[in-house]
């Protein structure tokens, strides 16, 4: 009050009102300060110490009574400004510290003096702490800077992340018959009997009739004049994703007129978009629409020459359906002459949730920028242009414009709401596997939280964990791949250096046929690679995480990581590499001391169900002592070699 006067200019004339408001205000404050000695006394009495004490001078009768009465004295000496009474040398910082070390323990004991203190907050003003003279007063009325325990922010989930359609995580269970869902078009029922599909999986089952719901009434827009919402859909590894979106954008392109780029789906490795273009291939086969794959496999000609052909009239588009990986796409926008995706009508992102960590890269905005390019345009074309998301208004509903509905998949859809909001989506509805989808969340904690807690895990899945150490983890992998003897072995790795040098290992022990998969090697030869593991022709694939994500390769049984991953996503990932399309499957991590506690915590708090611990007594490794030595020194002198030779 006292600052407010003097702050304010007043002038010759306002001299003797100043003094009177002064004067005014001493007395208020006077009042106020008596007002919470009696308060002060009144709370006192109860505990029966005497009122007329002051709580600095006060013997404590009880825990709570004294650690209320240590601690006030002490913040009125540090707001007058005065060196710490028994420690004088103290310096200011040193003593701030001293306070918040005690912060911790003294606001769970002190919970119920501190809602006091905001209660008192809550009065009138009461003058500002600095002049307040007795430590009582001030303490309890005046300032209000004491440390009160503030209500923990409740994370809170937009309706649409909190509540979405629920989807079956079991896909043995919850099937549905082709044929019980009779929107889709005969045709492609066919061939999904001739791929031997004779029922759809939960997640299929849910998402295929919703966009096909969306395409009811043809390109240009939705049942009743709507954009169609955008669909984001979070489930298990191997519970038939690929599917979901495949059939449905298939049978809505089906009786296009013109070819025209209209559905784009954008993946992050070039083995995956080749896994995906393979399966349009199959269900797009007998139909005019055309399917191409841009991933820079080929060369940025050969890849022009899918896309567009000119013509004397301009350009003709050869592809209905792009699949790709983001920089080769941007690449074609930017450099294919007549390549366009005006007319894109679906913008598939799999493996979303990676793909919103490559944001960075822009390709998203270089898409949309393709996508409407018109934006801006003035005179009547531009009533003809599309635009983008806006809201919605009488004018912008009046003309009807082919829609871009943005699909996304991903096994760890990520449920922060700020990620995803870098994605533009229109009125999005999630489809979920998800237990406890607006579950414990806290997405500032670690990158990989922000599934919404929990991740599901195909129920064929089991799970198990080594304690191992780092001198015994390639014997103990030689150990397991020999005592179960499965066909087809993924191994991971955190490195491509540790993958290789784990290879010429195996290789050299022997017995097992064994191959790596890394950057080490070209598109050319990982495919190959990935082809002859396929077929059974190598037992043994050790691979870094270029693996972990979305291939599907039919009959692994058996995924070990070798190294710990670091992530409960990448976790996810790897492990769904077995399990998939109802199958059971194993996982094994091998794990050294220190790792043990934490990523036996990351997997309890990612929901990892009915981990075991497996352990490998001495006595199993012993017969495979003398050779795996021999074959230590054989990796030895390889490694020496590739060295020689790389210094050559
Ligand atoms: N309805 C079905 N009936 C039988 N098999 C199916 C069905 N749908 C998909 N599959 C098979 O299940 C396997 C896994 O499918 P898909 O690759 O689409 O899984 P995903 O959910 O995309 O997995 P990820 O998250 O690992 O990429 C594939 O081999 C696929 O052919």
């Amino acid at each position: 009050m006292a600052l407010f006067h003097v702050a304010r200019y007043g002038g010759l004339e306002e001299a003797g009102e100043e003094a009177e408001a002064d004067g005014r205000a001493r007395a208020l404050l006077e009042r106020l300060r008596r007002r919470a000695r009696e308060r002060q006394l009144q709370k006192q009495q109860p505990q029966q110490e005497p009122p007329q004490q002051e709580p600095a001078e006060e013997a404590p009768q009880t825990a709570q009574a004294a650690g209320k009465r240590r601690r006030r004295p002490r913040r009125t000496r540090r707001r007058e400004g005065g060196g710490t009474p028994g420690n004088p040398q103290m310096l200011p910082g040193k003593r701030r510290k001293t306070d918040s070390e005690n912060a911790g323990a003294e606001s769970k004991e002190r919970e119920p003096e501190d809602e006091s203190v905001g209660a008192e907050d809550a009065g009138p003003p009461e003058g500002s702490p600095e002049e307040a003279p007795g430590p009582s007063a001030h303490a309890l009325v005046l300032g209000g800077f004491g440390r009160s325990r503030t209500p923990k922010v409740q994370p809170f989930l937009p309706v649409w992340l909190a509540q979405p359609s629920c989807v079956g995580k079991n896909v043995t269970e919850g099937q549905v018959p082709i044929e019980d869902i009779p929107e889709v078009h005969p045709d492609l029922q066919k061939k999904l009997h001739a791929q031997g599909i004779s029922s759809y999986f939960p997640v299929q089952a849910a998402v295929i009739p919703a966009l096909l719901e969306s395409t009811a009434c043809g390109f240009l827009v939705s049942r009743g004049g709507y954009r169609p919402s955008d669909l984001c859909v979070s489930a298990p590894t191997g519970s038939g994703k690929t599917l979901a979106f495949v059939i449905p954008v298939v049978q809505a392109l089906l009786h296009r007129a013109v070819c025209q780029v209209r559905a784009l789906v954008v993946l992050p490795t070039k083995e995956l978009a080749q896994q995906v273009s393979k399966v349009f291939n199959v269900y797009t086969d007998a139909t005019p629409l055309r399917v191409a794959l841009v991933t820079g496999q080929k060369s940025l000609a050969k890849e022009q020459e899918s896309l567009v052909q000119k013509t004397p009239h301009g350009f003709r588009c050869l592809a209905d359906i792009v699949v790709a990986t983001p920089g080769r796409l941007v690449d074609h926008v930017d450099q294919t002459p007549g390549f366009s995706l005006q007319h894109l009508r679906f913008l598939i992102i799999d493996e979303a949730d990676r793909m919103i960590d490559s944001m960075h890269q822009s390709w998203l905005p270089r898409v949309m920028a393709a996508a409407f390019p018109g934006e801006g345009t003035k005179g009547p074309l531009a009533l003809l242009q599309r635009t983008q998301l806006q809201a919605v208004t009488a004018a912008s509903i009046s003309c009807p414009q082919m829609p871009l509905q943005k699909l996304l998949f991903s096994a760890t859809l990520t449920q922060n709401p700020e990620k995803l909001q870098q994605l533009g989506l229109y009125q999005p509805r999630l489809f979920s596997t998800g237990s406890a989808p607006g579950g414990p969340r806290d997405p500032d904690v670690d990158e990989d939280r922000d599934s919404g807690g929990k991740y599901t895990f195909p129920a064929g899945l089991t799970h198990h964990y080594i304690p191992c150490s780092l001198r015994l983890k390639p014997l103990v992998i030689l150990h397991l791949i020999l005592e179960m003897n499965f066909s087809r072995v993924l191994c991971f790795t955190n490195s491509r250096e540790n993958s290789h040098r784990l290879f010429l290992l195996v290789q050299a022990f022997g017995g097992v046929t064994v191959a790596e998969f890394s950057s080490r090697y070209g598109p050319g030869q990982r495919k190959t690679i990935l082809k002859q593991f396929e077929q059974g022709k190598i037992q043994l694939l050790i691979s870094t995480d270029a693996t972990a994500r979305g291939i599907d390769v039919q009959g692994v049984q058996l995924v070990l990581n070798y190294d710990a991953p670091q992530y409960l996503r990448t976790y996810v990932h790897r492990v769904g590499r077995t399990a998939r399309a109802g199958k059971s499957g194993q996982a094994f991590t091998l794990l050294l001391k220190v790792q043990e506690r934490r990523f036996l915590r990351m997997l309890e708090e990612g929901g990892v169900p009915g981990l075991e611990r497996h352990d490998t007594p001495s006595e199993l490794l012993q017969p495979l002592v003398p050779r795996y030595e021999a074959a230590l020194s054989q990796l030895e002198r390889a490694v020496k070699e590739e060295r020689r030779q790389k210094e050559a």
